[in-house]
C-alpha cells in the first residue's frame, strides 16, 4: 500500500496472508479475505500451479509473534474458470481456497460480510484497501499491516481513455487514482467498505495497478467486483 498507514492491529480480522513455500520456508505472496469458516477469497493471479501455499490468519506485525496468529493448510484451490493470466483485462481475477479446518474465531480472526449480488457502490464511497504489499513501487514490504482510504471511482470515470479505458470491465471496481494505491503484494486482499448499516463489507479483491508505478494518477487500483461473482462463490463454497 502506497501512502497508507499502519492499520489498528486486528481491525480487519478477515485479512489473511497467503504464504508460498520457497525451499523450506514460507513467505507472504498475496493477501486474501476469510469469507466463511473454511473458505478464503484471493486473486486468481496469486495462484501458480505447482506452488505450495498456506494461509496465515490473525497477523498484524510479521516480525513479532503476537499470539493471535493461526496457520491453516489449504485442502483445495478453485481458480475462476474464466481467469486468464495472459488476459488480465478480461477480469475474473479470483480464486477460492478451502482450508483443511476452520480457524478458531477470535477478535483477531473472523469472516467478512460480502455485498448483495450486483450491488454497485456510488462514486466517492469511502473504502479502505489493506495489505502487506510494497510501500512504493519497487519498495520494501512493511512488517505491519497497512491501510489507505481509497474513494470509489465509478465505472464511467474509470473507463475514460486517459484513465483505464477499455481495460476496466463492469465486473471490476476502481478506487483511488491519486497518490494512494495498492502495490505488489496487496494482490488478492480486500477492499473494505462501510455499509449503510455501519458494518464493514468486502466489495473487492485487489487485482491490478499501473505497471509503470503503483500510485499513478488517473490509474486507480482495480479490484475484482465481488458482487458480480455471488453466484459462483455460493456454488463453489457449497459444493466443493
Ligand atoms: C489490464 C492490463 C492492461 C494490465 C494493467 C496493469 C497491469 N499491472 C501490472 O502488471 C503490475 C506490474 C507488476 C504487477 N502488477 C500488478 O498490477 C499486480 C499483478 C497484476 C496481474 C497480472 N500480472 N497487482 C498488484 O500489484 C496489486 F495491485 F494487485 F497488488 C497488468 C495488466
Amino acid at each position: 500500500v502506497v501512502n497508507g498507514e499502519d492499520a489498528v492491529p486486528h481491525s480487519w480480522p478477515w485479512q489473511i496472508s497467503l504464504q508460498v513455500k520457497h525451499g523450506s520456508r514460507f513467505h507472504h505472496t498475496c493477501g486474501g479475505t476469510l469469507i466463511a469458516p473454511r473458505w478464503v477469497l484471493t486473486a486468481g493471479h496469486c495462484i501458480w500451479p505447482g506452488d505450495v501455499y498456506r494461509v496465515l490468519l490473525g497477523e498484524h506485525d510479521m516480525s513479532v509473534q503476537e499470539g493471535t496468529e493461526q496457520t491453516r493448510e489449504i485442502l483445495r484451490i478453485v481458480v475462476h474458470p474464466e481467469w486468464d493470466i495472459n488476459y488480465v483485462a478480461r477480469g475474473n481475477d479470483m480464486a477460492l481456497l478451502k482450508l483443511d479446518k476452520s480457524p478458531i474465531m477470535t477478535d483477531s480472526v473472523s469472516p467478512a460480510c460480502l455485498p448483495a449480488a450486483e450491488e454497485i457502490m456510488a462514486h466517492g464511497t469511502s473504502c479502505f484497501i489493506s495489505g502487506w504489499g510494497n510501500l512504493y513501487t519497487h519498495g520494501p514490504m512493511p512488517d505491519r499491516l497497512q491501510q489507505a482510504l481509497l474513494p470509489v471511482v465509478e465505472h464511467s470515470v474509470c473507463s475514460r481513455s486517459d484513465w483505464w479505458g477499455v481495460n476496466v470491465k463492469s465486473t471490476m471496481v476502481c478506487a483511488g487514482g491519486d497518490v494512494k494505491s495498492g502495490c505488489n503484494g496487496d494482490s488478492g486482499g480486500p477492499l473494505n467498505c462501510m455499509g449503510q448499516d455501519s458494518k464493514w463489507y468486502v466489495h473487492g479483491v485487489t487485482s491490478f495497478v499501473s505497471s509503470a508505478t503503483c500510485n499513478e494518477v488517473k490509474k486507480p487500483t482495480v479490484f475484482t467486483r465481488i458482487s458480480a461473482f455471488t453466484k459462483w462463490i455460493n456454488e463453489v463454497t457449497t459444493s466443493y
